[in-house]
Formats: structure tokens, C-alpha cells, sequence
């Protein structure tokens, strides 16, 4: 491997898991990694981050095979490992998803792996020490004393004593359990440590003692880390790169500074935007990241972040403000997710917790009450939908899907909304575009083709 080359690439990874759709495809299968590439140098820390239900830690599970991956390679030592290149038929020999038996016994030995949970990863009835000297002997070291000084060596170097060793797991506090699970991971003296959610159980003062840890560790041994992490502050601290996942997907990556400082995807932007300022009298960007992680059986068509996204596209040819938009986009996605209950705005419409008398002046449909208003002006205040709506076309559209809600007849009323309320988001996935210095985001408002083909305002 020349210092040039990854120690780990990560090339179109796909974990999909079999059946268990709920929704428009009840066989579909769950695609909780669809398509990620990356690669980490030697002696780089990359996060790979994102909000729960995105991936991660099954990208985690498929990279070291406790999850056997769908589709994709993992290249591990670059492409020249003992000078060999690809096989004739494209395959390749460092792929790790290709290895046979012996070829991953000798993979494990060079990635250790760090869990959330420290606990589960010791047996209570094992001391600690003969716990972590296990893979020592698997990978036969015979001799158990020079396994003891091994051992006793480790226990010092993540902030333990040699007379540690012989204690059980129930005697070390959430913190020295994670230390003791960092002595273990790094025991066969690993090129790359995978580490999920690390500190997530941890509170916050034992949380910095460990990435300090990890940190220091990772420059001792001059390994490899790929950190996941949900806590974009955690990342910030210990990363030289991130990669941000979404639903499957990798939508930015770059330094960590870059990523930080001018986040380039919505999401990423989103996400930066809630880290907690340490300073009260500074605000933050305010970017609300509403709703939770869509379903992967069904992922969102086009950019899989466009039913949550502050920043999404509105055609060029749809004449209303900026915050109508947005309005009538959600109002459209809530109808195809079912999410509009009509009883209970009714409901609260008539004990008065969101008052009809907010709107005024609409034509009614059907169903006015003592105040006035009727079923159709209560659903748009409940949507803050314009009384009205200024493009005729999308006003008559907007008024026969809520008619279309009202009468229970859902389907007609996307129909009816999808010809005029349309994000070109929607209507393709967005390719990756390099920013320069390795900052790369996979955001339709960068994509040049897009941008020459319409036009909306520059944004970032
Ligand atoms: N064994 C499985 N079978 C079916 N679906 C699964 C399985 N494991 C994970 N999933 C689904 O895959 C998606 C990604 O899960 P994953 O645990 O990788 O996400 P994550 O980003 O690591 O979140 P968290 O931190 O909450 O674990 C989720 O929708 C999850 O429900």
C-alpha cells in the first residue's frame, strides 16, 4: 500500500434487509445502506454521522461482516496489498466482502471494534484481564504469561493498573468499562478501529475522558478510526473528516472544519445548526430539523431529505412565497403519509384549542360552524395554508384536494396536488459534487446541470 492509498475504501455498500415493509410495498425490503462510498487514509479519524435509524451502525456491522452487506466492496489495505491489482474478472483480492474463512480471521485481527454497550462485550464471570488476553489466544499466543504482560501493558496505557487484571466487570464504572473495551479492541494490535457510538451511555465529563482517550490511543498506535457517532459535537471534537448519513445514504463529507464551518447539505446544515452553543447569549443557526427519519422500506423518491428539508426546491414555475411553498409541500406530504386526522381538528376546532375564527374571507366548501368558518378554512388554518392561494391553478388544485381530504378520498387529493405542488427535489437524485479540498455534498441546488437548467437563488 503506497501513503497514498486508503487504508479502507468503502465503495456502493448496500445492506438491505429482507421483507418487513409496512407501507406501499409490504414485501420491500429494509434498505438501511444504500450505495455509501468513502475511504479512511492510515492514521485519519473519520465520523460518520447522522440522526438514529440512518445506517450507521449497520455500515459498521457490513464493514466488519457481523452483517453480511447486500452489494458493494470493502477494500481494506488499498489495491496493492502484495502487489496485486483486481482479478480478471474485476473482482477484488483485498475485498473484504469476498474473503474466505481464513482471510477473515486474519481481517479481524487487524479491526478492532468498540460498542456502545461496554458491558455486553465481557463476560461477567470472566476476569477482565483474561477477557481482553482472549483474542490472544484465539490467534495463538500460547504463553499465557507474556498474555498477562500484554494485558497488564494495555491496562495502563487506556488509564488502568496492571492489578486491574484480575477484577470482574461488575467492579469498573461505565467509563473504565469503555477503557477496558478500548484495551480489548486494541489487543491484536488492530490497523483500524471501528467504534459505534462510544460514548452515547457516557455522561458528559466521562465522555470527554475517553475521547481524549481514543484520541490519544489513535496517535500512540497510529490507527485508523472510523467513529460513529448521532452527537455532531462528539464528531467535531475527535474527527479529521465526516461523513454525514442520511437514510442510507452519504449526502456530505469533508474536513471536519469545512463540514462545520460551511455545511453544504441541508441536512448537514440542519444538524449543525442544534448543536448546543456553549455561550447562552449566542444563538444558533435556528434550522429546525422537524419529523423523524422516513421508513427505508419506502425511501422518498429523488433526494431522500427533500419531505424534511428547509431548503427545498420550489419549481420555477410556481408563483407563491417562499413560506407558501413550504406549506403546501407539507400539506401535500402529510395527506400521503396519512397523517391528517380531520376528527381532531375538528375536534379542536370546536373546544377551541386552534380557533376557526383564525381564517377569514376564503370561499367555504361545506360544514360552517356558529363562528363562521367552514371544515375547509379549518384545515387550512390547521396547515397554515393561504386563505387563498395568489396562482389561480394551484388555488383550484389546493381547494379540490381539500375537498378531496374531506371526503375521506386521500389518493385523489395527492393526485390532484402532485401536478402542481412539485419539487424538482423529488424528481432526481442528486449526484455528489466536489466543493474543493475533498468537500463533497449530494444537494440538487449544486448540481450544475440543474442549476444551468433552472433558475432559483444561489444558495451556499
Ligand atoms: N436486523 C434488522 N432487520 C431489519 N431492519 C433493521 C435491522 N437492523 C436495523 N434495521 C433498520 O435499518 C435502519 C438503520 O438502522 P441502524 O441501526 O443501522 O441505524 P443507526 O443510524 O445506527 O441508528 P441507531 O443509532 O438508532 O442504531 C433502521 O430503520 C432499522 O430499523
Amino acid at each position: 500500500m503506497t501513503e497514498s492509498e486508503p487504508l479502507l475504501s468503502v465503495q456502493g455498500l448496500k445492506k438491505h434487509y429482507p421483507g418487513g415493509g409496512l407501507r406501499s410495498d409490504p414485501s420491500g425490503a429494509v434498505r438501511a445502506v444504500d450505495g455509501i462510498s468513502f475511504d479512511i487514509a492510515r492514521g485519519e479519524t473519520l465520523g460518520l454521522v447522522g440522526e438514529s435509524g440512518c445506517g450507521k451502525s449497520t455500515a459498521a456491522k457490513s464493514i466488519v461482516r457481523l452483517e453480511e452487506p447486500t452489494d458493494g466492496e470493502v477494500l481494506f489495505h488499498g489495491g496493492s496489498r502484495g502487489g496485486r491489482s483486481r482479478n480478471d474478472d474485476g473482482t477484488h483480492p483485498n475485498d473484504v466482502t469476498r474473503f474466505h474463512r481464513t482471510e477473515m480471521k486474519t481481517f479481524r485481527r487487524e479491526v478492532g471494534m468498540i460498542f456502545q454497550d461496554p458491558a455486553s462485550s465481557f463476560d461477567p464471570r470472566m476476569s477482565v484481564g483474561d477477557s481482553i488476553a482472549e483474542p490472544l489466544s484465539v490467534h495463538g499466543l500460547d504463553d499465557g504469561r507474556r498474555r498477562r504482560a500484554v494485558v497488564e501493558d494495555l491496562l495502563g496505557r487506556v488509564g488502568l493498573a496492571a492489578a486491574d487484571y484480575g477484577r470482574y466487570p461488575h467492579e469498573f464504572s461505565g467509563g473504565q468499562k469503555q477503557r477496558l473495551a478500548l484495551a480489548r479492541a486494541l489487543v491484536l494490535n488492530p490497523e483500524l478501529i471501528v467504534a459505534d457510538e462510544p460514548v452515547s451511555a457516557l455522561d458528559m465529563s466521562v465522555q470527554a475522558d475517553i475521547l481524549g482517550l481514543l484520541d490519544r490511543v489513535q496517535t500512540e498506535f497510529g490507527l485508523s478510526l472510523l467513529f460513529i457517532s448521532h452527537d455532531m459535537s462528539v464528531v467535531k471534537e475527535i474527527c479529521d473528516r465526516v461523513a454525514v448519513m442520511y437514510l442510507g445514504e452519504i449526502v456530505e463529507v469533508g474536513p471536519t472544519e469545512s463540514v462545520f464551518e460551511t455545511p453544504k447539505h441541508p441536512y448537514t446544515e440542519a444538524l449543525v445548526s442544534a448543536i448546543p452553543t456553549p455561550d447562552p447569549r449566542t444563538t444558533n443557526r435556528g434550522i429546525e430539523l422537524t419529523g423523524s427519519v422516513p421508513d427505508p422500506v419506502d425511501p422518498p423518491d429523488g433526494c431522500r431529505f427533500h419531505t424534511r428539508c428547509h431548503a427545498v426546491v420550489q419549481p420555477p414555475d410556481l408563483d407563491v412565497s417562499r413560506a407558501s411553498w413550504r406549506r403546501l409541500l407539507e400539506f401535500r406530504l402529510a395527506i400521503e403519509a396519512g397523517e391528517i386526522d380531520v376528527e381532531a381538528i375538528e375536534e379542536r376546532a370546536r373546544t377551541g384549542v386552534e380557533g376557526a375564527e383564525q381564517v377569514e374571507g376564503a370561499d367555504g366548501l361545506d360544514g360552517a360552524d356558529e363562528g363562521g368558518s367552514t371544515a375547509a378554512e379549518r384545515l387550512r388554518a390547521a396547515f397554515d395554508l393561504p386563505g387563498t392561494v395568489a396562482d389561480p391553478a394551484v388555488e383550484e388544485d389546493l381547494a379540490a384536494a381539500i375537498g378531496a381530504v374531506l371526503d375521506g378520498e386521500d389518493a385523489r387529493a395527492v393526485e390532484r396536488l402532485r401536478s402542481t405542488v412539485r419539487t424538482p427535489c423529488e424528481q432526481r437524485h442528486p449526484e455528489s459534487v466536489d466543493h474543493g479540498g475533498g468537500h463533497e455534498s449530494a444537494c440538487i441546488r449544486h448540481d450544475p446541470e440543474v442549476r444551468a437548467a433552472r433558475e432559483w437563488p444561489a444558495e451556499r
